[in-house]
């Protein structure tokens, strides 16, 4: 799903009102995919209850009440502004729907009565028009609102476009949003949805058409995508049933040191999981004699040492493997000390310049101890930092990297002509060609010793098979994420996901990529 700000979302709709699109039937069509939506998607046996304000987010879920009022649905709006919309009040009276104005912020208690169990609540008070404050007598009456729907695990609330109160730039949330289960967004995901705190009310990210199709043909501006459904399901490698294990790529692997032994079995094993044919593993005598008998599916190459690191002289060992790999990647759990810059300066100086290359981790920052590293690199290449590391290689304080994301992540990906993976909540993902994708999940699951690790894997065995460095990078960060979505939900905790569990859910990850909408 394509992302906007609230200015290229207002120009979208006015090039698309203009080549015949009208205002009018965007927001029949919004309203009508929004009942649609909810018809296929929840159940709705104890009814819909609107929230509805006096601009157009109001008038979308007016008409999409009418909707299923027609439909013989049990269904009330809740008036909370005084509202401009009387010929859309007059369809919905007129196909059965009943009305209560709660605007003075009185008779609350017909609110409270159609609270019942199971009912879903639209939220349709506010969408893109809203900037904070505020301002009374709507914070007054939303205050009210809140407060009745605070804690109320038994109600669905379904945002129309956004939560109400959400400013949909920034990702600033007013005192009165109200967290919601799902948020239908029309035509675009607004970018504010998908910055802190508004993630976090927002709910899953669902998609309306309104009638205009892809919107990036109102624009000329080059438009981020949100990572669902619709941008991963072509990116999987083929498998041929005639293929075999050299059909799906040699992934080399050159992780770990003593003190880090699982980083090189989570970057292994995750590159098994996505499907590799083979992994191979470079390692130092240590983690070698640690993982062998665990890692059984690798083949090994073992790399001398100094005191449980890379010999600087090390690399003669693996030439022939940097050779026949379809893919490298290098950096998890190598730790940072001078016998490691030593021996990355001599194996970018070795690689093949067409096998695509992946660099993580503790190579991120020995990176920053070469030259014009990123002349080193090959075409193929994938970076992926976390904001400290980041912060190490542009020399920028993690704060600022953090509050402005995107940007230094775009900047950066083109200065250095590589795929940069920004990880973290809602990771980025700048591509060495422009393009920008954002992933939607920000779950605490993620956040563990070794996820990094397997994200790696993931990412490196994708490409290893024949993916695009950027494609791999899309695609494995959904998958890596959704893996820890679905490891949470069996754990029935984020508190107790461990990046093992995090291995055994990639292939429901990988199940529901392939099936399912996001
Ligand atoms: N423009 C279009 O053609 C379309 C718009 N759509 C919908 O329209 C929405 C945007 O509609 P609008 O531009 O009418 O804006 P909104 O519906 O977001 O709300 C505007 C209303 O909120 C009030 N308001 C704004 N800031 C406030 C504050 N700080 N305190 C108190 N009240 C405040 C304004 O006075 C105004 O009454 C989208 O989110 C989407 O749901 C969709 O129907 C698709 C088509
Ligand atoms: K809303």
């Amino acid at each position: 799903m394509k992302i906007v700000s609230v200015e290229q979302m207002k120009a979208i709709e006015r090039a698309a009102d203009a080549s015949g699109v009208s205002y009018e039937m965007m927001m029949k069509n919004a309203g009508r995919g929004i009942a649609n939506w909810i018809s296929r998607n929840v159940s709705h046996r104890q009814g819909v209850i609107g929230l509805v304000g006096a601009g157009n987010n109001g008038g979308d879920t007016l008409i999409a009440l009418t909707w299923m009022a027609k439909w013989g649905l049990r269904t009330q709006a809740f008036l909370v502004k005084e509202n401009g919309n009387d010929a859309l009040l007059d369809d919905y009276l007129s196909s059965g729907g009943a009305v209560v104005d709660i605007s003075r912020n009185d008779r609350l208690d017909f609110f409270d009565a159609a609270l019942i169990p199971g009912v879903v609540v639209l939220d349709g008070i506010l969408g893109t028009g809203f900037r904070l404050p505020l301002r009374r007598p709507l914070h007054d009456v939303m205050v009210n609102i809140h407060k009745r729907l605070e804690n109320r695990s038994d109600l669905l609330i379904i945002a129309v476009d956004c939560p109400s109160g959400v400013d949909c730039d920034t990702g600033e949330v007013s005192v009165a949003t109200i967290p919601a289960a799902y948020t239908l967004t029309m035509a675009a995901m607004k970018q504010g949805l998908l910055s802190h705190p508004a993630r976090s009310f927002a709910g899953d990210l669902h998609y309306i058409d309104i009638g205009i199709g892809d919107p990036s043909i109102y624009t000329k501006d080059g438009l981020s995508e949100m990572i669902d459904h619709s941008v991963i399901r072509d990116l999987f490698p083929r498998r041929p049933d005639s293929g075999h294990k050299g059909t799906f790529g040699t992934c080399l692997m050159i992780a770990g040191s003593a003190p880090y032994v699982g980083a090189a079995y989570f970057a292994g094993k995750a590159a098994y999981r996505m499907g590799c044919g083979l992994v191979h593993m470079g390692v130092v005598r240590d983690v070698h004699r640690l993982l062998a008998g665990r890692l059984l599916e690798a083949v090994w190459t073992v790399i001398p040492d100094i005191e449980g690191v890379f010999d600087p002289d090390g690399l003669q060992v693996l030439l022939s493997a940097l050779q026949s790999a379809t893919a490298i990647a290098i950096g998890p759990g190598w730790g940072v000390n001078e016998s490691n810059i030593l021996f990355l300066t001599d194996l970018l100086q070795h690689l093949p310049p067409s096998t695509p290359l992946l660099i993580d981790a503790d190579a991120l920052k020995l990176l920053v101890n070469l030259k014009q590293w990123w002349s080193l690199l090959p075409d193929q290449v994938v970076l992926t930092p976390h904001p400290g590391e980041m912060s190490v290689l542009t020399r920028l304080k993690t704060s600022e990297i953090q509050s402005n994301r995107w940007e230094i992540a775009s900047e950066y990906a083109k200065l250095w002509r590589v795929n940069l993976v920004l990880k973290g909540a809602l990771t980025v993902i700048a591509c060495a060609n422009g393009k920008m994708f954002i992933n939607p999940v920000s779950d605490p699951a993620l956040a563990t010793a070794g996820s990094g690790d397997v994200l790696t894997g993931v990412i490196g065995g994708l490409m290893a098979q024949g993916v695009s460095a950027a494609h791999a990078s899309v695609l494995g960060v959904w998958i890596h994420a959704n893996s820890g979505k679905i490891a949470r939900i069996n754990c029935k905790t984020d508190m107790s996901v461990t990046a093992l569990d995090l291995l055994d859910y990639l292939p429901g990850a990988i199940v529901k990529a392939k099936e399912a909408g996001y």
